[in-house]
């Protein structure tokens, strides 16, 4: 029999954690018929700076209880990546979002999200086997198919992501919109170190030494968009000019794009992305650029 909800499954002045999906699932509907509306956070946690602005945005709108899923996805990483030293610091993160002022944390369990014998998957399309993707086969299936899970789970009104993970983000929209979920997904731009390097919970493998090295990815970002009335070839020039006066990181790939990404056009909004390994830290990054119209555009 399920046990009827009380008042510790949502506290109004304090973050409540909760692990069981179904559970959850009926707070979310008791909040949504008393009329709040539900904006989700999803992170993988080892939360920072940037995940912190995502909380943020996910309050503008008035009367939200914001929902911050913590959950290590096995199935959006390969074989050979980091699942196993993936950082994980559970109690912290809590005390981030308390201080936020998120109303939930939804931790689940592998088990709980993908019970045995779970099959059932969200195929990407063509974008899920370009960049990222073609580096990480399988990764945007992954992505897609915790995020339908958690959308269904959550039943959010809106769902917050970063820039930084700017291809996850277009499939995002892609899939709300293709398969008809019904809620808004915000994107927010991507928050950065002084110096100009993407907060990333990554960014914690790094020595002191390949910390300095990382700062040419968003270096090289920038010198493509200081140029960009030039056109696609410079930009595209200046910014492997720049990833090649640090010969200690290892470039995946540096693109420009549609900010779709599709082709990127010849004049008007187009996207410059780059992943780099600085030993074995795999980063990415992008930013936005403004091709043959001017010589910048903020994020
Ligand atoms: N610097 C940032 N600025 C804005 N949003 C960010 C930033 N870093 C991550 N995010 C967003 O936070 C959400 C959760 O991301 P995640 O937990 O994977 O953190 P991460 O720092 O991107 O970790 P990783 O190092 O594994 O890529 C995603 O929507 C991601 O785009
Ligand atoms: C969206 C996400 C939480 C899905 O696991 C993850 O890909 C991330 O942290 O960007
Ligand atoms: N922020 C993207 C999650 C991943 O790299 O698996």
């Amino acid at each position: 029999m399920t046990k009827p909800l009380t008042k510790d499954d949502y506290r109004p002045d304090d973050v409540t954690v909760h692990r069981d999906p179904a559970r959850l699932n009926r707070v979310i509907r008791a909040l949504r018929n008393a009329g709040r509306n539900v904006a989700l956070v999803p992170t993988m946690g080892a939360l920072h700076a940037g995940h912190r602005q995502l909380i943020r945005e996910a309050q503008v709108m008035q009367n939200t209880v914001v929902v911050v899923s913590i959950f290590v996805n096995p199935l959006q990483f390969g074989p050979n990546e980091d699942l196993a030293k993936y950082p994980r610091q559970f109690e912290s993160d809590v005390d981030i979002c308390r201080a936020e002022r998120a109303g939930i944390v939804f931790a689940p369990s592998v088990e709980d999200m993908y019970p045995e014998g779970a099959q059932v998957t969200v195929h990407p399309g063509p974008l899920g086997d370009e960049l990222e993707g073609a580096v990480r086969p399988g990764h945007f299936e992954g992505v897609l198919t915790v995020v339908s899970k958690l959308f269904n789970i959550v039943q959010p009104t809106y769902a917050v992501f970063g820039q930084k993970d700017y291809q996850q983000l277009q499939l995002i929209h892609k899939m709300a919109r293709d398969l008809n979920f019904p809620l808004d997904v915000v994107g927010v731009p991507t928050v950065r170190e002084h110096d100009g390097l993407a907060l990333s919970s990554r960014n914690a493998y790094l020595t002191p030494e390949q910390r300095q090295h990382a700062v040419t990815l968003s270096a090289a970002l920038t010198a493509g968009a200081h140029v960009s009335s030039q056109g696609a070839d410079a930009v595209l020039k200046a910014a492997h000019d720049v990833l090649a006066q640090t010969p200690e990181i290892e470039v995946d790939y540096l693109e420009l794009r549609g900010v779709d990404l599709g082709p990127a056009p010849e004049n008007g909004d187009a996207r410059l992305l780059v992943a780099a390994r600085v030993g074995s830290t795999r980063l990415i990054d992008n930013i936005a650029v403004l091709l043959g119209e001017s010589d910048e555009k903020g994020e």
